[in-house]
């Protein structure tokens, strides 16, 4: 079966300082990959890279397939018609896809009027409206008609996460990448976002590639993982076995603590 991502020989480099390298992995369609490591071992930019949006500081080399497209090299032109639609992006803080400017309906609505135009479905107000509060009813946003017209800061932290989710959901990509898409939001609130992505990854069928540094919360999202350090990948497996047996020093070292969090946690229970 063809991959819908497929990363082969990845390296990026600023000048002659190389950040990423070495690296090749791929995600079937419907799969879900998690990309586990330190912070700086290069997990954002490979997201980026899996998009075409790496900043243009950064050179890439090797090749990098997203539904059968290669990025690596191409223009904005050719990587515009497949954000979105062939993947789509959920970022930590949800600020950096939602305009502060705009209101909530209106952000959502240009990426439903965007993919509606690409389908050839209906562009009408009453159209667009009628499928932004449908997707805000998705992703289990309360008072959706409040939502849809308020702007982003008059909402909280995790519903900004929900109408950016809203937004990647809008051009029905074929992969969801979250890039630590819970780290800024409170223990409940990432549980209830962790909850919600698993659902929609699951009934709509898209792949994910899901970015953490937390194990137990990649552990419990994702069905193959691969952890990477000072930019390489060093290990790579089911989740059930690479958490069970980890060969690596670092993959250790995060299972370990893992297990002492968990054991502290029992103690005071
Ligand atoms: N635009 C850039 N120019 C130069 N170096 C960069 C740039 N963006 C990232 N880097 C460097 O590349 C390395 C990998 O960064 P990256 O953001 O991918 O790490 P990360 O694993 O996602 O970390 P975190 O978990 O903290 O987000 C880091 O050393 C970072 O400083």
């Amino acid at each position: 079966m063809t991959a819908l991502l497929d990363i082969h020989d990845l390296a990026i480099r600023t000048g002659s300082k190389s950040l990423v390298a070495d690296l090749s992995f791929s995600i079937a369609a419907g799969e879900r990959l998690g990309l586990i490591g330190e912070s700086g071992s290069g997990k954002s930019l490979t997201a980026l890279a899996a998009i075409g949006l790496l900043p243009e500081a950064l050179m890439a080399s090797g090749s990098i397939l997203l539904d059968g497209h290669q990025l690596v090299g191409a223009c904005d032109r050719e990587l515009v018609p497949l954000r979105g639609t062939a993947a789509a992006v959920v970022f930590q803080e949800p600020l950096t896809a939602l305009d502060p400017l705009a209101r909530i309906g209106r952000q959502v609505g240009e990426a439903v009027r965007r993919r509606a135009k690409r389908d050839g479905a209906a562009t009408d107000k009453a159209s667009i409206t009628r499928e932004v509060l449908s997707l805000l009813d998705q992703v289990a946003l309360p008072d959706t008609g409040r939502i849809f017209n308020a702007w982003p800061h008059e909402i909280s932290g995790g519903q900004r996460q929900r109408a950016a989710i809203a937004m990647a959901l809008a051009c029905k990509p074929k992969l969801l990448i979250a890039d630590e898409p819970t780290t800024a939001l409170d223990v409940t609130t990432q549980a209830e976002i962790l909850a919600l992505l698993k659902r929609l990854v699951r009934e709509r069928d898209m792949a994910l590639l899901f970015i953490s540094h937390d194990l137990p919360v990649v552990a419990g999202t994702v069905d193959r993982v691969l952890v990477m350090q000072h930019g390489r990948i060093v290990e790579t497996g089911a989740v059930a076995d690479v958490f069970a047996q980890p060969q690596h020093p670092y993959t250790q070292s995060l299972v370990v603590a893992a297990r002492a969090f968990d054991d502290a946690l029992e103690m005071t229970a």
